[in-house]
């Protein structure tokens, strides 16, 4: 399986990475099997605060698009869970499918969802730098909160209906209060484990919180992501879909759940 792997990634057309990382022992996105993920009662809810007046603007990084915070400050913050420190709001950003059918990084019991959301944090209180947390297994922190077709979501639309003016890549444009915690599932329950960012640099610096409770949105704003472009202005017309990673190995990993 460990092979098939190597070369899925090698193989995989969005993420040219190297082979494997060497030595890479705690990649992600992984498929959570439910009955394995053991529940944990030392684990805390976690404590969400973000303050909508950090929120910056929306850019098209060829990648994905992000919603970036003024980290320069703990005004964005969350703690608790299996979390040691605070961990400051830096940005989100969200994978998504071609079609309905796939689209997420992980998985669960083998199923994908649509899209999933990711929010990065990181340890302001042990590292100086946002680029030295990176490179630290404690570092980051991202919430991974999965989006699932239904109902309108109206706390989204806002941002689909920026999504037009950051079209092509390397494109911005100003958005200045935004409250994310409104794409936060209420229900407290979560798995998290010990893994890696899904982009380069894949460095193995991210506790995973994976929320168990999807959002819903409707099929207008899956297809609202699905208009964006992968390529500049100017260049051949490339749609930005299937922007996730392969499923990587779990190796020596559990999976804690902080529910039963
Ligand atoms: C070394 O310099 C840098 C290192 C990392 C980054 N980032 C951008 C990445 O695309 C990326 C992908 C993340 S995911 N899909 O949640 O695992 S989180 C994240 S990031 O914001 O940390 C920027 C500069
Ligand atoms: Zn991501």
């Amino acid at each position: 399986a460990c092979c098939s792997y190597r070369l899925r990634n090698a193989l995989h057309p969005l993420w040219q990475s190297p082979l494997s990382i060497p030595g890479g022992s705690r990649q992600s996105p992984i498929n959570i099997q439910w009955r394995d993920s053991v529940y944990d009662p030392f684990l805390k809810p976690l404590k969400i605060s973000y303050d909508p007046t950090t929120c910056l603007h929306i850019w098209n990084n060829g990648y994905s698009f992000l919603v970036e915070f003024d980290d320069s400050t703990d005004r964005s913050i969350i703690v608790g869970g299996p979390l040691e420190n605070q961990y400051r709001l830096k940005q989100f950003h969200f994978h998504w499918g071609a079609i309905n059918e796939w689209g997420s990084e992980h998985t669960v019991d083998s199923k994908f969802y649509p899209a999933e959301l990711h929010l990065v944090h990181w340890n302001a209180v042990v590292y100086p730098t946002f680029e030295e947390a990176v490179m630290e297994g404690n570092g980051l922190a991202v919430i991974g909160v999965f989006l699932k077709l239904g109902a309108h979501h109206e706390g989204l639309q806002t941002l689909v209906d920026a999504l037009p003016a950051v079209k092509h890549k390397d494109t911005v444009i100003e958005f200045d209060v935004f409250d994310p915690s409104c794409l936060i599932p209420s229900c407290p329950d979560y798995w998290t484990y010990a893994g890696s960012l899904t982009t380069p640099p894949l460095t193995e610096s991210v506790t995973w919180i994976i929320k168990k409770k999807p959002i819903e949105v409707d099929e207008n704003q899956l297809e609202a992501f699905r208009m964006l472009l992968f390529t500049s202005d100017g260049e051949e017309e490339k749609r930005m879909v299937d922007n996730f990673r392969p499923l990587q190995p779990l190796m020596n990993r559990t999976v804690r759940s902080s529910f039963q």
